[in-house]
């Protein structure tokens, strides 16, 4: 697949990442874990290499293709629905990407953590033939990874964070359920018939609902708005590395010392537009039940950031990890619009005071 695709543009505002070797992590390395500590506080994205998980991933491509190619009548029967879940099928323009409820381009399938891993028992749902038929060989092993994985980098934030040993993994357990999931997107070409602009948003900007997420692309698209500056900017994608991303639970516990920075998905650039845009995410998301607030009382240095913070309060949010997502989830569906408010509702942390131009430029 990857060899046919035209390359990514050399001419369009690209931002860097850090790189950071999972296998350095791994080993502890301590310059390594510096740099995921400056990347996850700085900005809240970085590139993760020597992940081990390039086959998997291939396969979960082919697991979106088979899928995808059912008829539209057949996924809608999986559809995620009004009500706040986000698990099953979520078809292309069933979310807005704004204020003004302009229609997001992609279709997706989202597989619980919960129901991969007690399969064939379905814990919240049942999905589509052709994902189903796929859960044993592929999405499970894959979610298993993926969680070896964030829970790894979690452990080194766990650590950096002042907290008593364990105290994120408590909070992201196996055993108790949760709204974490994989998700495979498919992002229809451009037609030349009907050209999409540059900007157009497939998915409208946002900060990731839950704590970590464990992306994979293949064509360019992705932007991030980075902090300090006035544009969005395209995260190029790399062979082999993996975009690693904070979202607001991991910010929330941590006081705002880790980052969930805003970040969008719009019309791959130049050539690249004509394709098919497929995209692969991993979503760690805290316990159903867990209170989202700052953990001040189990660590000094989160106390110290929130009493830093303009408003110490944003840090108290009042809801759990679930009452969270589920808002979020539903202000976003067309279907509950009733106008800027709905989306306005749907926000998480981008209200922060850094992140606010990005928000009002679209
Ligand atoms: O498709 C991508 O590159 C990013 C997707 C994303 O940000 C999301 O699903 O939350
Ligand atoms: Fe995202």
């Amino acid at each position: 697949m990857a060899s046919t695709l035209p390359p990514f543009p050399e001419d369009v505002p690209t931002h860097p990442l850090l790189v950071v070797d999972y296998e350095l992590i791994q080993k502890g390395d301590q310059q390594e874990i510096d740099k995921l500590w400056e990347a996850a506080t700085k900005l809240g994205f970085w590139y993760l290499k020597n992940h081990g998980v390039d086959d998997d991933v291939n396969e979960m491509f082919e697991m979106g293709a088979e899928t995808m190619r059912l008829p539209l009548e057949e996924k809608m029967k999986y559809e995620q629905g009004d009500d706040g879940m986000s698990f099953g099928y979520k078809a292309a323009g069933a979310n807005a990407v704004d204020e003004t409820g302009q229609l997001d381009t992609v279709e997706f399938i989202n597989v619980s953590k919960d129901d991969a891993l007690a399969y064939p028992q379905a814990v919240h749902r049942t999905y589509p033939s052709a994902t189903a038929a796929r859960m044993e060989r592929t999405i499970t092993p894959f979610v298993r990874k993926s969680v070896a994985i964030n829970n790894t980098l979690m452990a080194v934030f766990n650590d950096r964070l002042g907290l008593p040993a364990g105290t994120l993994a408590a909070l992201h357990t196996d055993d108790a359920q949760s709204c974490s999931e994989a998700r495979c997107i498919k992002k229809p070409p451009s037609r030349a018939q009907e050209p999409e602009s540059p900007d157009r948003q497939a998915i409208g900007a946002h900060t990731d609902f839950g704590s970590l997420s464990f992306l994979h692309n293949r064509l360019g698209g992705l932007q991030v708005y980075p902090p300090g500056t006035n544009q969005w900017y395209y995260v190029r994608p790399i062979p082999g590395h993996a975009i690693c991303n904070v979202g607001d639970a991991l910010s929330l516990f941590s006081g705002g010392l880790l980052r969930s920075n805003l970040h969008r998905v719009v019309t791959p650039p130049g050539a690249q537009a004509a394709h098919e845009r497929w995209s692969l995410v991993f979503f760690t998301r805290p316990n159903n039940s867990a209170p989202l607030r700052a953990l001040a009382a189990a660590s000094p240095r989160v106390a110290a950031a929130v009493a830093a913070a303009p408003d110490p309060a944003t840090f108290e949010t009042g809801v759990t990890a679930r009452e969270w997502f589920a808002r979020r989830i539903k202000n976003q569906r067309i279907k509950n619009r009733t106008g800027p408010e709905t989306w306005r509702a749907s926000r998480g942390t981008e209200h922060s005071e850094q992140q606010a131009p990005a928000v009002k430029a679209h």
